[in-house]
């Protein structure tokens, strides 16, 4: 295989975030190539992430309607799940999702080399990367600009007995055509929570044993503590506030031990099965980071400033290898702005394209789902900005009751003197879908009084978010009133 081995701008990765920029840099008539290691193209978003995992999460949502069918006056049985027909059907979706991918990685607008990239060193104009494919000579290209886009690996924390006694991953859960009676979940972040959602969903025990003394470290405790009641009156088993000392094997089970972080009390959970959701860690190892002077944490997440810039100019960062939330919109976005900033510095520019972090989204997609955008509560009370804050919930709105989807509750957040939106928040019925009615308000800077006086639909799921406006917008309206 020969390369043109100078490009102007050089992609590792080429996942949401590499392949965003490989298009956005292609158009913008820079010379590009993007390199990626993997043995099947397509990213983690489509084969082992976002796609595949929404995927099997509708089978539980299609079963969850089942089991609550008399509440509608209809005869229906939860029957028991075909693991493989889910399997099936969701190789189906995916290997057409990839296929598109990787025609559209391999269409010619730029160069793709199949291999795995690292730094060999760096001067005033150029960067070298050295390229290792697997039975080849290993070879070094040089550009004038790159970007690491090489995304994260499910992080598996050094638990006693652990490794010997084996676990399940996402990656696990998302290609397997049989499960286990019984699984034991460890963490409480987004992939904990969905893959509860799910393996519950289709009819399995499930415990999750989670470190902090709520589920979804850091997000509001009101949307943590109406998710774990959620989950409990479906069956599911929540430990909070637990250190986990022990795994080890029983006969054909596996069996966890876990310190009660507030009495100090051991606990014992047995199941079939455990599943390891303890976060994931960016793939930034093997890049010998060092030899460009490239700073990376302690986590080896890279550091990056708004323009995507490390703290090597002409080197950018995107994705999950850099944060600040490991979500596929902020991948594409920074991806985006890397590549047309390194436009501009090839033409000599100083690069002005930066991240607007204001309006990052986040939405779980559970039962029921979450969703946020913007500034939360929480985060407001720790940055001391100014707030104030209103709920409705979905018990009391008309919709939602029509549908029998009453748990949960919309909340948003504004500056109490200006009533400018800071942030929403949704737990309940279609939140992922709900959250971005705040989002595009979040975006064009609206006030709560013109979500007053836009216009919503009688009777929908949307008009829940006119209650909560109304009662900022009064008191905005009083906080600001002069006294006498
Ligand atoms: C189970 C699960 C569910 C998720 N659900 C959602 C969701 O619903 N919504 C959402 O927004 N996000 C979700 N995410 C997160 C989302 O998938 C990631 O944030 C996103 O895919 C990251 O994209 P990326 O481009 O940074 O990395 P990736 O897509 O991982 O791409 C990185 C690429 O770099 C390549 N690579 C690595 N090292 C090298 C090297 N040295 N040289 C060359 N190539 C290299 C890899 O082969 C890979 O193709 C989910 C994640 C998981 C695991
Ligand atoms: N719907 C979505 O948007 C979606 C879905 C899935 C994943 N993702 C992304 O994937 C990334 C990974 O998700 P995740 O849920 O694995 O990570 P996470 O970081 O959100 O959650 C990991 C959890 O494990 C806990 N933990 C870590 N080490 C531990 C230990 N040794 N003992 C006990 N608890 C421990 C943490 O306190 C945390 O609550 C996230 O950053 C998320 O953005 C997004």
């Amino acid at each position: 295989m020969s390369h043109t081995n100078h490009y102007d701008f050089a992609i590792l990765g080429g996942g949401s975030a590499g392949y965003a920029a490989a298009r956005t840099a292609a158009s913008l008539k820079l010379r590009t190539v993007l390199i990626d290691s993997a043995a099947e193209l397509g990213g983690l978003c489509i084969l082992r992430g976002c796609m595949p995992s929404k995927t099997l999460i509708e089978s539980a949502n299609r079963n969850l309607t089942i089991r609550h069918a008399a509440t509608f006056g209809l005869r229906a049985q939860s029957g028991e799940a075909d693991i493989r027909a889910i399997r099936d059907r969701k190789r189906f979706l995916i290997d057409d999702f990839a296929s598109y991918r990787q025609q559209q990685l391999q269409d010619g607008r730029f160069d793709l080399i199949r291999g795995q990239a690292s730094f060999e060193g760096s001067d005033e104009q150029t960067i070298k990367l050295q390229i290792d494919i697997p039975d080849q000579d290993a070879f070094v290209i040089t550009a004038g600009t790159v970007l690491i886009a090489t995304g994260s690996s499910v992080q598996i924390p050094d638990i006693p007995g652990l490794k010997e006694t084996g676990f399940w991953t996402s990656d696990t859960i998302l290609d397997t055509d049989h499960l286990p009676e019984s699984f034991t979940v460890l963490g409480g972040g987004a992939i904990a929570l969905e893959m509860a959602h799910y393996l519950e969903g289709i009819g399995r025990k499930v415990t999750i044993v989670q470190r902090n003394e709520q589920l979804l470290r850091g997000m509001d405790a009101d949307i943590a503590e109406t998710i774990e009641t959620a989950f409990k009156a479906r069956g599911i088993t929540v430990h909070t506030n637990t250190q986990i000392t022990q795994v080890e094997r029983i006969g054909n089970r596996k069996k966890l031990t876990y310190l009660d972080q507030v009495t100090g009390s051991p606990h014992e959970v047995e199941s079939d099965e455990i599943l390891v959701a303890l976060g994931r860690s960016p793939n930034t190892a093997k890049l010998n980071l060092s030899t460009c002077g490239i700073e990376a944490n302690r986590n080896g997440q890279i550091k990056a400033a708004p323009t995507q810039q490390t703290s090597h100019p002409r080197v950018f960062a995107a994705g999950d290898v850099c944060g600040p939330l490991e979500v596929v919109h902020l991948a594409i976005q920074q991806g985006e702005t890397a590549a047309k900033n390194a436009a501009q510095m090839l033409a000599g520019k100083a690069p002005s394209h930066t991240m607007d972090y204001r309006c990052q989204l986040y939405g779980i997609f559970t039962e029921p789902q979450i969703a946020v955008v913007g500034l939360s509560e929480t985060e407001a009370r720790e940055k001391n900005v100014p707030h104030i804050s209103a709920s409705y919930p979905f018990d009391d709105h008309g919709k939602s009751m029509v549908m029998g989807e009453t748990q949960g509750f919309v909340k948003l957040i504004a500056d109490p003197s200006t009533g400018k939106l800071l942030g929403a928040a949704v737990i309940g019925p279609e939140a992922t879908e709900l959250i971005h009615q705040p989002a595009i308000a979040l975006h064009l800077n609206a006030d709560v009084g013109q979500l007053v006086t836009a216009p919503w639909y009688h009777p929908t799921l949307s008009e829940i978010w006119s209650y909560p406006a109304e009662d900022l917008q009064d008191a905005v309206a009083s906080l600001n009133t002069p006294q006498d």
